[in-house]
Formats: C-alpha cells, sequence, structure tokens
C-alpha cells in the first residue's frame, strides 16, 4: 500500500503531497484538473512506466528537464529523480543502479482505463502492450527477452531502412532477435495458460453470465522464427522492416467461439475489457504474493449500474484502489467504500460525506 505520495515538476504539478488512504480513494475532478497525471505518476513510481507515453520525456512539467517522485510503502521509500541522462533510482537511500534493479522488489500495478474497449476492438497493439505490462511484472525473464528483442529489433530495422549490403551484420541481427523472440512468444505462450481461466472467472463475475470468452496467443507466422526470417530477408529490405516476430503477433480474444471484435455487443466487450484487467489483478496477486495497487481512470461513468456495482464489488477487498471520475453521480446508487477527495488545480482536498 502506498501510503505517501510526493511529486515534485510532475506534469502539472510543481510540488505536491499526499497522505494517501490505505483503502484508496475515489478522486473527483472537472477535466484537465490532473487526475490522470497523479494515477500516472504513481504507476511510473511503481514500474518505471507510464500508460500515456513510451518516453519519459513529457512527464517532466512544461518548461523541465527533470522531474521528481518519491513514495512510502511498507518496508521501503521509493524515490525517482529523473533527468534525461542520468536518471537517479533509490530504494530506501540506496541507488540501484539499473531499471532492473529497481524494480525487482517493487509492486504490481494494474492500470484501468476508459481506452481499455480498445483492448477488444482496436488492432494487436493494445493487447501485445496489455501482454507485455503484466508479462514484466510477472517473470523477470519476460523483461530481459521484451527488452533485448525490441533493441534487436531497432538495430536490425535501422539496417534495413539504411539499405545495408552487409547481410553478414544483419543475420547477425536476425539471430539475436530470432533467439529472444522464441523466448518471448514462448513466456507469453506461458502466461496466457495461467491467464486465462482468471479471465473466465472475472467474466463471470462481471457478465454473469453462461457465455464463454476465450483468448488464444495467435504468432503472426509458424515454423522457426530464424528461418522465416532469413527466407523473408529480400521483402524486409524492400519494406525497410521486420515483418516477422513476435512485435506481430496478437491476442485473439472470443466470446462464444466468435471474434469479440466482431461479433460482441458493447456491453460484453467492456465486460470483457474489465475482465482482462480483473485477471491482470488475480494473476499478479497469486504470482508475487501482492495484491496490486488498482489505478482506475475514469472508468465507471461509462458502466451501466449494475456493471458499476459487480466491478466494485469484484475488487479485491485488500487492494488499494485509486479511482478518478470526473462526477460522483454514479456513486449515489452504488456502494462505494472509499474516501472522495476533491482535485482542483492540482490541489486534493477531502470531500465531506
Ligand atoms: N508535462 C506537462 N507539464 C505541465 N502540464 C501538463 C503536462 N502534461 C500535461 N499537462 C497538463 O496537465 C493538466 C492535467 O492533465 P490530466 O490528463 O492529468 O487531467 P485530468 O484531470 O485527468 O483530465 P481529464 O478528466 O480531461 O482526463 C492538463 O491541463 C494537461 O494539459
Amino acid at each position: 500500500m502506498l501510503s505517501r505520495l510526493k511529486l515534485i515538476d510532475f506534469r502539472c504539478y510543481g510540488s505536491f503531497s499526499w497522505q494517501i488512504p490505505q483503502q484508496g480513494a475515489v478522486i473527483l475532478g472537472n477535466n484537465a484538473q490532473g487526475k490522470t497525471s497523479l494515477l500516472e505518476a504513481v504507476c511510473f513510481l511503481l514500474r518505471l512506466q507510464s500508460p500515456r507515453t513510451a518516453r519519459p520525456g513529457p512527464l517532466a512539467a512544461h518548461g523541465r528537464q527533470s522531474f521528481g517522485i518519491r513514495g512510502e510503502l511498507p518496508g521501503q521509500i521509493r524515490r525517482i529523480l529523473w533527468a534525461p541522462d542520468a536518471p537517479d533510482l533509490q530504494v530506501n537511500g540506496e541507488p540501484r543502479r539499473d531499471q532492473r534493479s529497481y524494480l525487482a522488489d517493487s509492486y504490481p500495478v494494474v492500470w484501468m482505463g476508459n481506452d481499455d474497449l480498445s483492448l477488444v476492438r482496436a488492432g494487436a497493439d493494445a493487447r501485445r502492450k496489455y501482454m507485455d505490462f503484466l508479462g514484466t511484472q510477472w517473470h523477470p525473464g519476460y523483461r530481459t527477452a521484451l527488452f533485448s528483442y525490441r533493441r534487436a529489433l531497432k538495430t536490425r530495422n535501422h539496417l534495413l531502412k539504411h539499405k545495408s549490403r552487409d547481410r553478414l551484420q544483419i543475420d547477425a541481427y536476425t539471430r539475436q532477435l530470432a533467439l529472444y523472440g522464441t523466448e518471448l512468444r514462448s513466456l507469453r505462450a506461458s502466461l496466457l495458460e495461467l491467464l486465462l481461466p482468471h479471465i473466465i472467472m472475472a467474466y463471470r463475475r462481471i457478465g454473469g453470465r453462461e457465455e464463454q470468452v476465450g483468448a488464444a496467443y495467435r504468432a503472426a507466422e509458424e515454423g522457426d522464427l530464424y528461418e522465416r526470417m532469413c527466407a523473408g530477408l529480400d521483402r524486409d529490405i524492400r519494406y525497410g522492416q521486420t515483418q516477422n516476430g513476435p512485435h506481430r503477433d496478437d491476442l485473439e480474444i472470443t466470446l462464444n467461439g466468435r471474434s469479440a471484435a466482431q461479433f460482441a455487443s458493447e456491453g460484453q466487450q467492456r465486460t470483457i475489457a474489465i475482465s482482462l484487467k480483473l485477471a491482470q489483478s488475480s494473476l499478479l496477486t497469486e504470482e508475487t504474493g501482492h495484491t496490486p495497487i488498482h489505478l482506475i481512470d475514469d472508468v465507471f461513468g461509462e458502466l451501466d449500474p449494475t456493471r458499476r456495482i459487480a466491478f466494485l464489488q469484484a475488487l479485491p477487498a485488500d487492494a488499494q484502489s485509486l479511482i478518478t471520475t470526473t462526477h460522483l453521480d454514479w456513486l449515489h446508487n452504488t456502494p462505494c467504500p472509499l474516501p472522495a477527495f476533491q482535485l482542483e488545480n492540482s490541489t486534493l482536498r477531502p470531500v465531506q460525506s
């Protein structure tokens, strides 16, 4: 549980400090008051990742180069001073030499946002990100395979784009790519095997129906990855891009055996999207021994009362949940045990009930 959060020059926050209730809070505020930024800061503190940006640069307040986040958790105080060339990561005052060692004993996080529907409706990229955010919290080897794969892919694509004739050099990266790519695929497949029962259970809980949700990992091509990459080399040089590999794989989601993107109703798609996230939560609890911190950004306004109540009841009783919303109308017909805070111009104050 995160008990105190401090921010310096993070997004719209110049200097900010908040004693967070143990069970979490509902954060109420009009648009552009800093609700998402607050959840984003917690996510970055714990996972060094933001759901809104791939690079940390935009997290620094306008006109600043660097930002700071500090958070108190049971037995650990985490502190990030992020400067573009030299990020300073500390736990309990001890510097951590790299991101991997900073993350090794961090807490798990589940992020739920109002664009989660894209997990069902949009392209494969959203579903790969979903798997990767979970995978890197599930298994240290996942992060190594993913990051090594991304690095090798970037270099191979660079060589392809610049029409390098040095096929030996391309081949060296093809070998690396195939090695890490095969490892990543195998980790994703194992992850999905563990995850699927949690998705099915969460769907039944929220949807309350007998419909059968399914999820299957689909590799973009079959056979040995290195051989497929070698066979496609001329085409890759023509496109200036690697066309085979796990960066093109997908997580196929079905309802009653049919594509959920094409055939599920909007309500069913929303239930699937929430179930995918609740499944992350129960899997991470099982695998890490810690209940994740739930960061729930502007989700409730979109749900009908039945799903809203089922969703709130499905959140683990011992989880710390930070829920943002632009209006509290839904609270009138939804019993919510969390204290509410009003956020205005980056300042929080408790809402008297
Ligand atoms: N790097 C930055 N520096 C300063 N301000 C920023 C930065 N990035 C975003 N902002 C501004 O911070 C404000 C708060 O944004 P945020 O997305 O947190 O608001 P929000 O309360 O979640 O809004 P909404 O309800 O519309 O989603 C916005 O005015 C945004 O333009």
